[in-house]
């Protein structure tokens, strides 16, 4: 982490609010004290920051996050311009410049759009300026929105081909369970998703915070899987964590740089039906290399032709991976169960191909929820 050129830094809203739930300015300097730091030594950073929330509750009179869609949109619209004010001050006491981007997950995943994103980051990196990143709340809608900075940061950071990701929070690390829970204790290293197997996360942490846990282990995976390292800590340990002194949780890069077409199709493709697998497909599927074969399907939903974005899930109904169906839906029932080889000397030689092959699937398992 010392060494890396271009690191990508999320911090949550409930490590910039105070007690009242509006925006801690001070925490905010603090945090931007130890970029700036970073910066000055000749590395590249790139904030991914919330908070616009936290700052419109005070000039709207409100005194704790909207539930609704709607006055949480006008909250954050209110408080986008206050926060980026607040960056654009403390960066510049350190002679730093600032740009706002604000992106949707479609920004980071389709083509047209990735491309303009990339386009605009890489430009302000090259002219010094630290890219101030948050999700453009108040016009995403709530089929396609985020919520959380989270994932937003890890396809950041996968556009940005970031060497590194920090996420900033307020608990030390990542806990096998969750930390309120007297016996939990700190996990220092995760070198592969089966080592946090057995943790136990809430989707929701502090009552400023979305997704808790659960969506930082699905940032962590994207980035991971990716070929990005992350450390996971409290925001107060921003210095060490970029020094790369051990603090919070290190998750190491598990996978190589993955395409665009598969974080599409893992965070911004919108299914069209679901495939129910038995136990052993959805073991094969979670090994991490086969194909989705005919004799694994027990059901299948929706309408939905080849070629479609279709989720894969277990006899529980949770889901497991999401790929594209190479059958059409109506014909999956005369197929499922079925060995290829059957399949072939049934119906012919084109028969005898996976339901969903391995490059058009990405996992998309979720940590337990508790
Ligand atoms: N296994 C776990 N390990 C660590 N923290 C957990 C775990 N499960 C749940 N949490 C909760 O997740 C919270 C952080 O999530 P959140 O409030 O969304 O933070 P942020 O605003 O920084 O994104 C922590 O305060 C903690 O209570
Ligand atoms: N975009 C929102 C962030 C939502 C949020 O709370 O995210 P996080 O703190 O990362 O769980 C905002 O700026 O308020």
């Amino acid at each position: 982490m010392g060494s890396a050129r271009r690191v990508v830094v999320k911090v949550g809203s409930s490590s910039l609010t105070a007690a009242d739930g509006r925006l801690d300015v001070q925490a905010l300097r603090d945090l931007v004290e130890v970029i700036a730091a970073r910066h000055a030594a000749g590395h590249q950073v790139v904030l991914v920051t919330s908070g616009a929330i936290a700052a419109g509750l005070g000039p709207l009179g409100l005194t704790s996050r909207p539930s609704d869609l709607a006055t949480a949109q006008a909250a954050a619209s209110v408080g986008q311009g206050l926060l980026v004010a607040r960056y654009t001050e403390a960066f510049a006491a350190h002679g730093i410049r600032v740009g706002q981007i604000l992106l949707t997950a479609e920004d980071t995943v389709r083509r047209g759009h990735y491309k303009n994103a990339q386009r605009s980051l890489e430009r302000l990196l090259d002219l010094g300026v630290v890219p101030v990143v948050n999700e453009n709340d108040a016009v995403a809608t709530d089929e396609i929105r985020f919520g959380d900075n989270d994932r937003l940061a890890a396809l950041v950071s996968h556009l940005v081909r970031a060497d590194a990701m920090v996420l900033l929070t307020d608990v030390d690390g990542l806990y096998d369970g969750p930390p309120s829970r007297p016996g939990t204790r700190q996990i220092p290293e995760v070198r592969s998703p089966a080592d946090i197997e057995h943790v136990e996360v809430t989707g929701r942490g502090s009552s400023v915070g979305t997704g808790g846990m659960l969506t930082k282990l699905e940032s962590v995976s994207i980035a991971t899987q990716s070929g990005i390292p992350v450390v996971l800590t409290r925001s107060s340990n921003v210095q060490g964590a970029l020094d790369g002194t051990p603090v919070g949780t290190w998750f190491h890069a598990t996978g190589r740089r993955t395409t665009r077409r598969r974080l599409w199709l893992a965070y911004a493709a919108k299914s069209r039906g679901r495939l129910v697998l038995d136990d052993g497909a959805v073991r094969a599927v979670l090994g991490g290399s086969a194909s989705l074969l005919p004799a694994g399907i027990t059901g299948v939903e929706g309408e939905f032709e080849s070629a479609d974005p279709v989720e894969l899930v277990d006899t529980e109904g949770r889901v497991v991976a999401r790929g594209l169906s190479a059958y059409d839906a109506a014909e999956i029932p005369g197929l499922m169960g079925q060995t290829t080889g059957d399949l072939r000397d049934a119906l012919g030689a084109g028969y005898d191909r996976a339901v969903v092959h391995r490059d058009d699937l990405v996992l998309v398992r979720r940590p337990r929820k508790v």
